[in-house]
């Protein structure tokens, strides 16, 4: 975001950004919202209070130590003095809880507006953009800083109140007791102090703005070095002096500039301001000091003056209340409104709204027919006409065109090297991502004529990078069609045709046991086994509704006897679906009822394996070469094969 040059401009972006924290009144309450500007104007009124009734104090005692005044006389305004000491610190005080309680509700309130923004589109794409990449880690990260969240500028917004009434109510002190134009002298010196302090602090913020993708970076080093992912590979990599010496530079990097620019904002303003501001001040004592002698104003009207011009001065500095609250508050705030500006672009009509209650995501019951495209019972037949791909920001497109028919209800392996887009075609079949060009199309109907949702609930995906979430195994199997979480005969039965439920049923909990370490009572599986929790996540879709099965290398991380095991019953378990596999174990795919082979986002073999074996083309190759690497193996390491 860039600065504004003019003056107006700043003063015109800084109300906007105001305006913005201000309207997040409902949903921190109007009520408390009420009661802190309530609070906020006692605060600010009661130090003037205070003021005038020393100085009244002061005026008086002279009269009384010379017994022309009763005693009584100072004992009222001295009483009204430390009455508004006693309330002030308890408004303070009753302040600061109403401030938390307004926090709170906004960051909250913030927090479900970052995470429905980010749950908001059907397609990945924007995830993966790195601008709404910084916008979400941006959001993230102030939302994380407990002290300059929204709901602290709120409060923070709320809390400017108190000293701005105090500069009004010092300002009027000044004008009764020495005129207009010294007060008007003090209000321009509080106010430029006040332009340095805060103007200063928010073109600091824009500078840390512009080293975000630093941050960002520095986050995901710091998070590297403290978190369990890496732990093991740092270690045995020898990667932590690296890593140390890495973060080092980079925060440094971020940090230059910003010192750089320090100087540049606070020291040559501070100056400045402060040449000014103390000519304004001096001349206002001067005139106090006149007045006094000239017996225009008596010692009441001195010590009033004096201390409002003392009060001023402090209330030019900066806010701690307030201050980095608003600046840093507003970043977050910024931030979230620009990424769910980014991710609005993406969004579908149909997603808007995604987000809501699980009611609203389930996966649709196999009679719900009644959408667009083809009937949901049915496998249906895809196919990708001329489609052209490339992500956001690559030199070449992974897919040029691509030409494909996947048959319905068949077994399709999809095979060749990595990189070859084996995965890209999958994550366009899913609509993660739109073609640039070209389309795919189930049983004849464009999917970009479909609401992604409604495809999406179709398909069953075993991802080469699932996920393992940190709930119990019955959430981790059920989660493939999250309206049925309740189907505990349909869990156990997909726990069983995955080969896990044996294991499961051993856990202290069974089914319910938490498979996270991070939790009191938690487990964690080994790789293979959770790969079988994610077989088991893709059954149990499919025994609701699903009838495309994506399987991306599902057992690479199964054992032989496990792997074979699998394939024995891989018939059984896709009968009648539209299935697509990738491995890059070609023994597996041997018994797809159609192989294609890729390289560089085209289609160069396809056919069954029989037909692929006698074209005796690149598949014959990589076939006959990986069965002879097995049966070296197998030769030379005899006692290593499992039996059965
Ligand atoms: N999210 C992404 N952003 C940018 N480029 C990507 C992304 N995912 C994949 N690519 C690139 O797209 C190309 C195809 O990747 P893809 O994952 O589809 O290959 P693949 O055939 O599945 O490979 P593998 O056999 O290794 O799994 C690769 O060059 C890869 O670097």
């Amino acid at each position: 975001m860039a600065a504004p040059s003019t003056g107006t401009g700043q003063v015109r972006q800084a109300a906007l950004a105001r305006l913005r924290i201000a309207r997040q009144w409902p949903a921190a309450g109007p009520g408390w919202s009420a009661v802190a500007l309530a609070l906020s104007v006692v605060r600010g009124v009661l130090p003037v209070v205070f003021a005038v009734a020393v100085s009244a104090t002061v005026g008086r005692i002279g009269p009384v130590l010379h017994g022309t005044t009763p005693p009584a006389r100072v004992w009222w305004p001295l009483a009204v003095a430390g009455a508004a000491l006693i309330v002030l610190h308890l408004a303070e005080a009753a302040q600061k809880a109403v401030a938390e309680q307004l926090a709170r509700r906004v960051d909250g309130h913030m927090y479900r507006r970052l995470i429905a923004a980010s749950l908001s589109t059907r397609e990945i794409t924007p995830l993966e953009d790195p601008a709404v990449l910084d916008e979400l880690g941006e959001a993230g990260h102030e939302l994380r800083f407990a002290f300059r969240t929204p709901g602290a500028a709120y409060a923070g917004l709320i809390a400017l109140v108190g000293p701005y009434t105090q500069v009004v109510g010092f300002t009027a002190v000044v004008a009764v007791v020495l005129g207009p134009w010294a007060a008007l002298a003090m209000l321009v010196v509080v106010l430029l102090f006040r332009h340095g302090q805060r103007g200063g602090l928010r073109r600091y913020a824009l500078v840390i703005r512009d080293v975000a993708d630093l941050r960002r970076e520095s986050r995901y080093l710091r998070g590297l070095a403290m978190g369990p992912a890496a732990a093991k590979e740092l270690r045995v990599f020898g990667l932590t002096d690296w890593l140390t010496e890495r973060y080092r530079q980079v925060y440094r990097r971020a940090l230059a500039p910003v010192w750089a620019e320090r100087r540049r904002i606070y020291l040559w303003p501070y100056l400045g301001y402060t040449a000014v501001g103390l000519t304004g001040v001096a001349a206002v004592l001067a005139l106090a000091g006149a007045r006094a002698a000239d017996g225009v104003i008596d010692l009441a009207g001195l010590a009033l003056v004096l201390q409002a011009v003392l009060a001023l001065i402090r209330l030019g500095e900066f806010y701690p209340d307030s201050d980095t609250q608003t600046q840093y508050g507003m970043n977050a705030e910024t931030a979230v409104t620009a990424f769910e500006r980014s991710m609005a672009r993406y969004a579908e009509p149909a997603d808007t709204g995604r987000a809501g209650p699980p009611a609203d995501t389930g996966r649709a019951e196999p009679a719900d027919t009644g959408r667009a495209g083809p009937p949901a019972a049915a496998a249906p037949a895809i196919d990708f006409s001329g489609v052209h791909f490339g992500y956001p920001g690559a030199a070449r497109p992974v897919l040029d065109g691509l030409d494909l028919h996947i048959p319905a209800g068949k077994c399709t392996a999809l095979v060749g090297v990595n990189g070859a887009g084996k995965t890209t075609l999958v994550k366009l079949l899913a609509r993660l991502y739109s073609p640039g060009a070209g389309t795919v199309r189930a049983d004849g109907v464009d999917l970009a004529d479909l609401p992604a949702r409604d495809w999406q609930r179709r398909i069953a995906v075993v991802f080469q990078d699932f996920v393992r979430y940190e709930l119990s195994a019955a959430a981790n199997i059920g989660f493939g069609a999250v309206e049925h979480l309740d189907d505990r005969a349909g869990i156990r039965r997909a726990a069983r045709e995955a080969g896990l439920l044996d294991t499961l049923d051993a856990l202290p909990d069974g089914l319910d046991t938490l498979l996270s370490r991070a939790y009191e009572g938690g487990l964690d599986l080994s790789g293979g086994q959770w790969q079988r929790i994610a077989i088991a996540r893709a059954l149990f879709a499919l025994y609701h509704g699903s009838t495309v099965l994506v399987l991306d290398e599902p057992t690479a991380a199964l054992d032989v006897r496990a792997e074979a095991e699998f394939f024995a019953r891989f018939a059984e378990l896709t009968r009648s679906r539209t299935t697509i596999l990738i491995s890059h174990r070609l023994s597996s795919v041997r018994r797809a009822d159609r192989i294609v082979l890729l390289d560089q986002g085209h289609v160069v073999e396809q056919g069954s394996h029989d037909e692929l074996m006698v074209a005796n083309g690149r598949y014959a190759a990589m076939f006959t070469l990986q069965a002879e690497r097995f049966a070296d193996e197998a030769d030379s390491e005899p006692l290593t094969q499992v039996p059965g």
